[in-house]
């Protein structure tokens, strides 16, 4: 058994909804415990530059439903560095936190393992990214409403596209992985799902989303048509790539790239739940002596899983609802 009385907290790499829920969790379940919460701003920037406050449960009142990060959010170059990290855990150490636990992605766990080679308290990991590319969890805090606000807005262009009998690209989120497309491709009802785990498309490949198109034309034909695109997954991304089927058929295609309005908004109820749960589980795991172990949650139960692991492994996107896409896709 470890004795924590001082923890250290930041939120880091691309804002997710549902992280002020682990930030109010942690500052409340530590209060129960008499554990002190001191927030790091702007990722690690402000561990890097002493950025901080301290956080009592009444600065967490009434942040449940906000989106973003009311410890704000950043990417920080000098963590790459050799002396990113050592400031880092000067910070911890002068300030004498027994623990540190960070909200992110697999690159701030890259960067809490970069840390921990030069601090002697625990650290912990909370997954928290839209993209749900972390090993470990079935689910990060955020990738929920991602999925939401994506279906929101491709629901949306499919009335226009109806009206007009379009053909539409939606470009979605998701740096490394296709988890947004897929899943909101799939629960919208999309005609064609690009996304890295089904192939990138090169202009040399094109007849494989020209063709689909062409037979759903004779076979239904005109009506509106969605194509959902993961980001990266054609060079000059989805309006090069509406360009180019253009040109090829004939016909003319619209894209939309919806960006960073799949980060914001209000987390739905079950990444409030997930962020609850997990930012609550990790400090009774820090209590319990966890030391660079990941919280995360597989099949309903909150377990840990080694932090390194988590961001090595490539999570395996759903192989039955690929398999599926696949077969219905198919011309
Ligand atoms: N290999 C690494 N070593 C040290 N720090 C890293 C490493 N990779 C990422 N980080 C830190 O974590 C931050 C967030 O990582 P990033 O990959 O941008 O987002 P996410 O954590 O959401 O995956 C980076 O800006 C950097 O400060
Ligand atoms: O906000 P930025 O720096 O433009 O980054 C965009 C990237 O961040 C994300 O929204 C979230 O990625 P991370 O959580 O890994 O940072 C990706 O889907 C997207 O590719």
């Amino acid at each position: 058994m470890s004795s924590i009385r001082r923890i250290g907290i930041l939120t880091s790499g691309g804002d997710a909804p549902g992280m002020n829920a682990c930030i109010r969790s942690i500052v409340l379940t530590a209060a129960a415990h008499q554990i002190d919460v001191i927030g790091f701003s702007h990722g690690y920037n402000g561990l890097i530059e002493g950025e901080y406050r301290t956080l009592l449960p009444y600065h967490v009142q009434h942040i449940i439903h906000l989106g973003g990060t009311i410890l704000k959010s950043a990417r920080c170059p000098a963590m790459h560095t050799e002396q990113g990290p050592k400031a880092a855990a000067q910070t911890l150490q002068q300030l004498q936190l027994d623990a540190l636990l960070v909200i992110g992605g697999d690159g701030s766990f890259k960067g809490a393992l970069a840390i921990a080679q030069h601090y002697s308290g625990q650290i912990l990991g909370l997954p928290g990214t839209i993209d749900n590319d972390v090993d470990g969890t079935d689910a990060t805090i955020g990738y929920a409403t991602a999925i939401d606000t994506a279906l929101d807005a491709i629901d949306k262009i499919r009335d226009t596209a109806d009206a007009f009998e379009r053909i539409f690209l939606v470009e979605l989120m998701g740096r490394h992985s296709g988890f947004i497309a897929l899943s909101a491709g799939i629960a919208s009802g999309a005609e064609q799902i690009i996304c890295p785990e089904l192939g990138r498309l090169t202009p040399d490949d094109l007849e494989r989303v020209t063709r689909p198109i062409q037979n759903a034309q004779l076979v239904k034909g005109k009506s509106s048509y969605i194509m959902v695109v993961a980001e990266h997954c054609y060079p000059g991304g989805s309006t090069a790539l509406a360009e180019a089927i253009t040109k090829a058929i004939g016909i003319e295609c619209r894209a939309c790239v919806l960006g960073h309005i799949q980060r914001g908004g209000s987390p739905i109820g079950a990444d409030r739940i997930l962020a609850t749960k997990l930012g609550a589980y990790a400090v009774e795991q820090l209590l319990k002596g966890a030391h660079l172990m990941m919280a995360g949650e597989v099949n309903h139960t909150a377990s840990l899983y080694p932090l390194q692991a988590s961001g090595e492994g490539k999570k395996r996107i759903d192989p039955y609802l690929l398999r599926w896409q696949q077969q219905v896709a198919s011309d």
